[in-house]
């Protein structure tokens, strides 16, 4: 199942600070025990341009990072239990969504979930590529209560639906705490959420206390205006416990937000 470069000891001693705690036993979030341990642990990751870009126009897949920076996230895929991305991801790029990193076996595969609260997913003839070749787990596909999933059937091949309230408020949007109680009720730990542009901003302005780690790939290269951009409606302070290390040509920054 290996189709990425293994990272050398230094780059897993850099990355090993952001990680989620490892021991089933510990409390996933760095706040401590109680409450807060409802939540999964998550992690916030994208690769993105020198002008702050991710891809190069809206439904368009871009590759960004370097064969050292993609060994990175399928890295950090073995550390998650599972991947969270947005249907506008699930549709551009159709991702594979499994890890790719030497060693890995299908029990160390991350479970795939995609925020799709409109059910749009599957619409367009939209498959999971890699889970009919038993190299990735079956994806749960997020999508509001009550909306008719593909077909009307509830349940897409390969795929597992799953309902949850969106608010009133803001049309068809989920409550992000109530995204990860879900998942936490599920035996999901830790989370990394891999984006797209409308995941990564909205949670940036408006759901920063929920982040646990930050780990972004900067790559060498600009994108230009018409590109999409990793960039919340509102400012946020700079981060915390921040590090930069060089993956091949990229350069990954990790760090937390202040809460
Ligand atoms: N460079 C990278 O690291 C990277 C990573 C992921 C995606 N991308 C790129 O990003 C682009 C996709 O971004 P996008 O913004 O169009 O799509 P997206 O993946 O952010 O998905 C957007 C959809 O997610 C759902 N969503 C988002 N927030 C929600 C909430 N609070 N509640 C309920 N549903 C919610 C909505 O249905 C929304 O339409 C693609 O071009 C893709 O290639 C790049
Ligand atoms: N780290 C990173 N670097 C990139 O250059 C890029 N385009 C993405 N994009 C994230 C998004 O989630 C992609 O869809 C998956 O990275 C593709 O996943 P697969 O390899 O198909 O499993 N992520």
């Amino acid at each position: 199942m290996s189709e990425t470069l293994a990272l050398s000891s230094e780059d897993l001693a850099f990355l090993g600070p952001y990680l989620p705690p490892s021991s089933l036993d510990s409390p996933q979030h760095p706040d401590g025990p109680g409450a807060a341990c409802k939540l999964p642990f998550t992690t916030l990751t994208y690769a993105c341009s020198l002008d702050g870009r991710i891809s190069l126009a809206p439904g368009t897949r871009t590759a960004l990072s370097g064969p050292e920076s993609k060994s990175l996230t399928h890295y950090l895929r073995l550390h998650h239990d599972a991947i969270l991305i947005g249907v506008g991801t699930a549709i551009a790029d159709n991702p594979g969504l499994n890890c790719r990193y030497p060693g890995a076996t299908l029990e160390a595969q991350p479970r795939p979930v995609i925020v799709d609260p409109k059910a749009r997913w599957g619409r367009h003839g939209e498959v999971v590529r890699l889970v009919g070749e038993g190299k990735g787990l079956e994806p749960w596909v997020l999508v509001g209560e009550g909306v008719e999933a593909v077909a009307g059937s509830g349940k897409l091949e390969g795929v597992e639906v799953l309902e949850l309230k969106t608010t009133e408020s803001q049309g068809a949007r989920f409550a992000w705490r109530e995204v990860f109680e879900m998942l936490a009720k599920r035996g999901v730990r830790n989370v990394m959420i891999e984006g797209g542009a409308s995941v990564i901003n909205d949670l940036l302005a408006n759901e920063r206390d929920i982040i646990d780690s930050v780990i972004v790939t900067v790559a060498p290269a600009w994108l230009g205006e018409g590109a999409v951009a990793a960039s919340p409606a509102k400012s946020v302070a700079a981060m915390t416990d921040v590090k930069w290390r060089q993956f091949g040509a990229d350069a990954v920054v990790c760090g937390r937000l202040p809460r």
